[in-house]
């Protein structure tokens, strides 16, 4: 997903920033704030100036291309955002040859933005996606669609992926792959980590995330947790990263260039792909409830079902909605699972303090469902910290299409492009006391921090109605993965001592793998007491 205002995809949009109306000076923001002549400009003849974007600093163009690929900034643009704060300011603008970016970075600044969103917040138009849509006459889904039409998708997709009652129903499908995965650490430390390592751990919680995903919205298990993976969903997961690694390059080029480009080619041929496999699993499920039907049987069954069959939505809706669930749905999840891990196993006080929290809620061996997850408060906090040290969108695009808006007080015309810089904000020491830490106990209530955290320092799923749809399944796979693997296993860290940076590949990632030491808890407590 283009989150970041890095290729032409956010950047089109910022061709159509005018020049600020004159009404608009002296009107005061939308907030209701008269804008003050302290904060909003000089004053000509008696007269306050309102500042507007003409006033903003800024790297030129040529100064951005120098940081990106001379300095290096290239693969960790959440850097470049704490770096380019720190000259700036909080808020400065970006150009991209003709287009502008606008940059936020305080936690103000972004609440100002993301509150005077209109009723169909855009974040890019993703011309590369929609352009295969396009071309093959594909439905648009959640992340590619826009205005009014994507307001109806959303409030046919939202119940079921977001309100409590229908996400707990979720627990015991994706309980059941979180059981094959511990039993998958427990092969792969046999057959490929001499009894102890599990190498790439991202890449296996990726296969995690991909079937947990699947059995929630297709009601289907992928394979991805066998030994050996099926063919077709390796080929599945290998489209989506090379769609992932294709896209940016894409935008890079105009549209009028697209046809003569391999890497369009290869584009539209990786899309194919996942449409193909998505659309086989769609007529499949249509089958099976076409056969419940023919026997006069109720059909039974969780999100597609739910989908076929209520009939807001024709089926190739349906499927273009599906296909970009998945895409948004694996990644984002494997890698804060990746980053939760990886910390638990370098502080082993935090991991001790987890694990003592899961065997008093679910002793023995009960296995977690969802109540049991709102008795533990540290869980939670492990993930909530895991988002705030590594938000999966560092950077993410907002367009303010319907209105002029002030910010920081400056009037910003319409369909300005705002970059929303969560990660620098995300590390300001002024919302986050010690902000290199891994500190979840900031995130508990009543603790000493809780209290000085502004609402918009960390909001890793985004904010108002076009925020995260996928938030409350990943949350669940996230908690319930968590707790199960620190119940059974101890993680330590790789002996080889590697730190692992993260960097920017669209969504923030690992750098490096992420390898990790298992204990079998039982075995080691086993030892324990033979040799006591
Ligand atoms: C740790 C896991 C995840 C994180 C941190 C995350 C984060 C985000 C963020 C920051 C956005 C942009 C929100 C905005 O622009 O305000 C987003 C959008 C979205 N996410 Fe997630 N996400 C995660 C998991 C998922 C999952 C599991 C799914 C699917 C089931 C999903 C589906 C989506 C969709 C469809 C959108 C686009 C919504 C729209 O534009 O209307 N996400 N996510």
């Amino acid at each position: 997903m283009l989150w970041k205002p890095l290729g032409n995809s956010c950047l089109q949009l910022s061709r159509h920033a005018g020049v600020p109306r004159a009404a608009a000076v002296l009107s005061g923001d939308v907030l209701g704030r008269r804008t003050s002549t302290s904060t909003s400009g000089g004053t000509v003849m008696g007269v306050s100036k309102q500042k507007t974007m003409d006033d903003l600093g800024g790297p030129s163009f040529a100064t951005t291309l120098y940081w990106l690929f001379i300095k290096g900034y290239f693969k960790t643009t959440q850097q470049m955002q704490i770096e380019h704060k720190k000259i700036y300011g909080s808020i400065w603008k970006s150009k991209y040859g003709p287009m502008i970016v606008v940059n936020v970075a305080s936690a103000e600044l972004i609440e100002q933005v993301l509150r005077q969103e209109g009723r169909h917040p855009i974040r890019t138009d993703m011309p590369h996606w929609r352009g295969y849509r396009e071309l093959r006459n594909k439905a648009h889904g959640p992340l590619t669609e826009m205005g009014a039409k994507w307001q109806r998708i959303r409030s046919i997709l939202n119940p079921r992926m977001l309100k409590p009652k229908h996400v707990s129903s979720y627990t015991n499908t994706i309980n059941e792959v979180v059981t094959d995965f511990i039993s998958r650490v427990a092969w792969l430390k046999e057959t490929k980590g001499q009894g102890v390592m599990v190498n790439d751990l991202t890449e296996e919680l990726y296969k995690f995330a991909f079937e947990g995903i699947c059995s929630v919205l297709f009601e289907t298990r992928m394979g991805c947790m066998n030994e050996v993976i099926p063919e077709e969903t390796q080929k599945f997961i290998i489209s989506v990263g090379e769609m992932f690694r294709l896209s940016p390059i894409i935008v890079l080029f105009p549209k009028s260039l697209w046809p003569y480009l391999p890497s369009w080619k290869q584009f539209i041929a990786t899309w194919d792909h996942l449409f193909k496999v998505a659309e086989k699993l769609v007529n499949k499920k249509i089958e099976e409830i076409q056969q419940n039907v023919n026997v006069d049987k109720d059909t039974e069954g969780a999100y597609l079902t739910h989908l076929l069959l209520s009939e807001q939505m024709t089926v190739t809706e349906i499927l273009g909605s599906i296909t970009e669930l998945l895409l948004a749905g694996v990644d984002t999840t494997s890698n804060t699972i990746s980053w939760s891990l990886y910390h638990l196993a370098k502080e082993p006080e935090i991991q001790e303090q987890l694990y003592q929290e899961v065997i008093r809620v679910c002793p023995g061996d009960k296995v977690p469902v969802s109540e049991d997850i709102t008795k533990m408060p540290f869980l939670k906090a492990i993930i909530r910290e895991t988002l705030r040290l590594y938000p999966v969108v560092p950077g993410n695009a907002r367009v303010t299409a319907e209105n002029e808006i002030i910010v920081g007080g400056y009037l910003f015309p319409k369909k300005t492009l705002f970059h929303l810089c969560h990660y620098a904000v995300s590390y300001d020491e002024s919302i986050f006391p010690d902000p290199h830490t891994f500190l979840p106990q900031r995130w508990l209530r009543g603790g000493d921090d809780a209290i000085k955290q502004h609402p918009f320092g960390s909001v890793p799923f985004g904010f108002g109605i076009r925020a995260c749809l996928g938030r409350r399944v990943a949350e669940l796979e996230m908690y319930l993965l968590l707790s199960r693997v620190i119940k059974h296993y101890e993680v330590r860290p790789d002996p080889s001592g590697k730190t692992v940076k993260p960097i920017t590949r669209t969504l923030l990632c690992p750098a490096t793998p992420i390898n990790l030491q298992f204990l079998d808890r039982r075995a080691v407590q086993a030892e324990q007491s033979r040799t006591a």
